[in-house]
């Protein structure tokens, strides 16, 4: 892509969304070459088209109206400025729905009031002071998940990091949520049962246009998998219901919750709105921190000054306290997000008629953006959009607009908190123990998945420090 520094502004316009062109895209024989580019290189695929057609574009796909954008301005319109006519996309909420379940969570609420409630409830929970009274919880995670990284540094075998991440991840939010530790065989279901809902769930919504009654491959497994999790946090909340406690934690606030007149979520309800958090939580947080990892092992001089950072600490055991003092870890995290590109897409659903850079958006179309190709636009990012320059986070002049890892707006991620404190917490208790090292010759690859994941895992060498 020849590199454009400036992006143009999209046109804004007084004219009634009805009077306007619908946006272009390609039609007629050109539809299926770019839809096949779009099946084959969903990472990718969406630059080629942008070059073509701008920053607006009716995508070629049938039985749906499903519009991509390319801009920041644009998104801002849809997650902030037009927020209201906006609204979560079939696509997502279909796809995430708990098979047999009368309910879901309020976050896949298209009622606003459904989903206000559950922000309110939980909201407080996740703020940066409730999330700092929890350090102990954190440390204790992490140090214990990171400890037994050892064995695979004495072996002298390398450690596929990124599945270890995930129950990084899941021990983390288990304690920070349901004060609760997870054992080693309940981790290794947990893990097995959370890919296979999350394997069906890609599949769903890369195959969403089709009718939902055609048959789908490993769905079986998702749908079991929903049970098994279901059986799992019913135990969860039985046992808390055997030995109350009087944490202030999650599972305690969905239990103590109350509907405006005074009823309290129904069972299934609260075990939804666990499902989701735990699904919402873990492989995202994980992702995020396994192309940390995976990039800096890439990058030894970068990796050295987060050791540098790390070393200033003074070997103590670090929390949600020393994150002031881990700047550029934090860049660290914040550069691998950025190209790793965080949730494949984040669809919105238009709920009325509404105007996009010049162009009518119809109601009922869905507006989608590729943050993949949205975090390496070279006119947002510069011509040296594809490097790893943790750097560009510490200048003060990174484009916070076209940065969607976390979505933006009052729906903006919930745990986006708790996920820069685990990732810098973890970069630096498991940078005070280790050095690491790639395979030779070793390519990050996307892996599609609702969040990026590295294709083929992290299979880093460690060495112990
Ligand atoms: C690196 C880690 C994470 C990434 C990249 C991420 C990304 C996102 C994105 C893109 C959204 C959608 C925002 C929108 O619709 O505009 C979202 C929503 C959400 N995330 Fe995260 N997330 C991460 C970690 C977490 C964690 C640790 C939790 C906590 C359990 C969490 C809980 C949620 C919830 C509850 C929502 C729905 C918010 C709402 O609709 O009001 N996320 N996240």
């Amino acid at each position: 892509m020849s590199p454009t520094l400036h992006a143009p502004t999209p046109t804004p316009t007084t004219l009634a969304p009805s009077a306007l062109p619908l946006p272009p895209g390609p039609r007629g024989p050109a539809r299926l070459p770019a839809l096949l580019r779009l099946i084959r290189d969903p990472w990718f695929g969406p630059a080629a088209l942008q070059r073509r057609y701008g920053d607006v574009i009716r995508l070629p796909v049938p039985f749906a109206e499903l519009i991509l954008l390319g801009h920041p301005d644009q998104i801002a319109q849809v997650n902030v400025a037009h927020r209201e006519r906006y609204g979560r996309a079939a696509m997502v909420t279909d796809t995430m729905r708990v098979q047999g379940s009368p309910h879901h969570a309020s976050w896949f609420e298209d009622d606003d009031g459904e989903w206000a409630r559950g922000r309110k409830l939980l909201q407080p929970h996740f703020t940066q002071k409730a999330l700092a009274e929890l350090g102990g919880l954190f440390t204790e995670a992490i140090v214990e998940q990171v400890d037994g990284w050892g064995a695979a540094a004495d072996r002298g075998a390398p450690l596929e990091l990124h599945e270890q991440l995930k129950a990084l991840a899941l021990a983390v939010l288990y304690n920070a949520m349901f004060s609760r530790r997870i054992g080693p065989d309940e981790m290794h279901r947990l893990l097995t049962t959370l890919d296979d809902r999350m394997v069906a769930t890609t599949v769903r919504t890369a195959t969403f246009p089709l009718p939902g009654w055609l048959p789908r491959p490993r769905q079986a497994a998702g749908a079991r998998g929903d049970d098994w999790l279901d059986h799992h946090l019913a135990e969860l909340v039985a046992d808390r219901r055997a030995a109350p406690t009087d944490v202030t934690d999650v599972l305690n606030v969905l239990l103590d919750a109350r509907y405006g007149d005074g009823t309290p979520l129904e069972d299934h309800k609260i075990r939804t709105e666990m499902l989701f958090l735990v699904i919402g939580g873990h492989e995202t947080t994980a992702a995020g921190m396994a192309w940390t990892f995976a990039l800096l092992a890439q990058h030894p001089q970068i990796a050295e000054r987060v050791r540098e950072e790390v070393d200033a600490l003074g070997g103590a055991a670090v929390g949600p306290e020393h994150l002031g003092r881990l700047p550029f870890a934090r860049a660290c995290f914040d550069e691998a997000s950025r190209l790793q590109g965080s949730l494949v897409i984040n669809p919105k659903l238009a709920l009325e008629d509404d105007e996009l850079g010049g162009y009518r958006i119809p109601r009922g179309a869905t507006v989608l953006w590729s943050n993949v190709t949205l975090h390496r636009d070279p006119r947002f990012w510069g011509a040296d959009a594809d490097r790893f320059r943790p750097d560009r986070w510490l200048e003060g002049n990174a484009p916070a607009a076209a940065f969607q890892a976390f979505g933006r707006g009052p729906r903006m991620c919930l745990g986006k908190r708790l996920a820069y404190i685990e990732a810098v917490c973890t970069l630096a208790t498991a940078f005070q123990r280790y050095r690491f090292a790639p395979p030779p010759n070793w390519e990050i690859r996307h892996q599609y998945r609702m969040s990026m994941g590295v294709r083929g895992g992290v299979p880093l060498r460690l060495a112990r420090r």
